[in-house]
């Protein structure tokens, strides 16, 4: 409860910690987070549970990579349960290190602790050059790395952001060891459901649908709700919804946003057809990237043809 004396009350922003993960990174490029209370979380799940707990106001997670694809925790976590709403995305250009808990030969590194996300994205330079290593996954690539500091630790090496390495003084066996120059991971900022972010004309809108029906057409249903509105699908991933094989969601992301009438339109149809259908947000794109709109899928082609049918009906 709030008492006269507590003063304003600070933002309290969560993250996959902990310092120097690169959910931290994405967490860092909020604008005014510097002023706010930042909780290190020991995993995507933890974290979201805060903000649904309400112990914490924001949580960033990520949520896919432009190597390794969708990170399920996530996609699975805020498909069910309690709602909660994307309301930005960040994106955190990918690079990794490998850091020693001493300085070593490559040949002497015989396990490697890091995320599994991380390890993917490595996973050929380290059947390359240490092919002997055992991977031990860690809880984020920092803490893989912040583990090497405790004199007990058995693994020998970790997989993490070159920004550990300064942080800890860990001495850096290999640099830039990514399988994929130029790998790119996208974050998303959640909070409880409240009032949407205003349309920028640069958005994205993210949804969940559960394929109910297992028939033919039904994914082509729910593709046409989309299509006959001139709408880009910017990711779509099925996800087994855990009731059995053969059970699926799908997450979606559109670009537009639920404020514009050719994305209100496609999601009250997909509601029509699947009324568990889960709305995640509509918020900017990081990117800015503005998408083409098509002529006939305008707010005013649309306004253009309700007024079009009221004056008839008004006959
Ligand atoms: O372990 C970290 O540093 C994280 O922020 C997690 C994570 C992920 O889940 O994908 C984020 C970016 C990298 O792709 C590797 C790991």
């Amino acid at each position: 409860m709030s008492r006269p004396d507590d003063g304003p009350q600070v933002p309290r922003y969560t993250y996959l910690g902990p310092e120097g993960t690169f959910t931290e990174a994405a967490l860092r490029q909020v604008p005014g987070v510097e002023n706010a209370e930042c909780i290190p979380a020991g995993s995507v799940i933890t974290a979201l549970a805060a903000v649904r707990a309400g112990t914490a106001d924001y949580a960033m997670v990520p949520i896919e990579n432009s190597v390794e694809g969708g990170v399920s925790a996530t996609l699975d976590d805020i498909a069910e349960g309690e709602p909660l709403q994307i309301l930005r995305e960040v994106l955190v250009p990918i690079s990794f290190v490998l850091v020693g808990r001493r300085e070593m030969e490559l040949s002497e590194v015989r396990s490697v602790a890091t995320h599994t996300h991380g390890w993917a994205q490595v996973r050929n330079w380290a059947a390359e050059h240490i092919p002997q290593a055992e991977f031990i996954p860690a809880s984020s690539t920092a803490g893989g790395a912040r583990g090497l500091l405790d004199p007990d630790t058995t693994y020998d090496a970790a997989v993490c952001a070159p920004l550990v390495a300064a942080q800890t003084g860990l001495p850096v066996l290999a640099s830039a060891i990514e399988d994929t120059a130029g790998a790119v991971t996208r974050f998303v900022l959640v909070s409880r459901p409240g009032a949407l972010p205003v349309p920028t004309g640069s958005d994205k809108t993210t949804v969940v649908v559960p394929l109910s029906e297992d028939r033919p057409g039904a994914l082509m249903e729910i593709l046409d709700q989309f299509s006959t509105r001139g709408i880009n699908l910017s990711r779509i991933e099925s996800r087994p919804t855990g009731a059995g094989l053969g059970s699926y969601f799908f997450s979606i992301d559109l670009e537009g946003h639920l404020g514009e009438e050719r994305v209100s339109a496609a999601l009250a149809g997909l509601y029509r057809l699947i009324p568990g259908i889960r709305f995640l947000g509509s918020y900017p794109r990081a990117d800015h990237r503005r998408y083409e709109v098509r002529e006939h899928t305008t707010d005013q082609a649309y306004r253009a043809g309700q007024a079009w049918v009221q004056e008839i009906l008004n006959r």
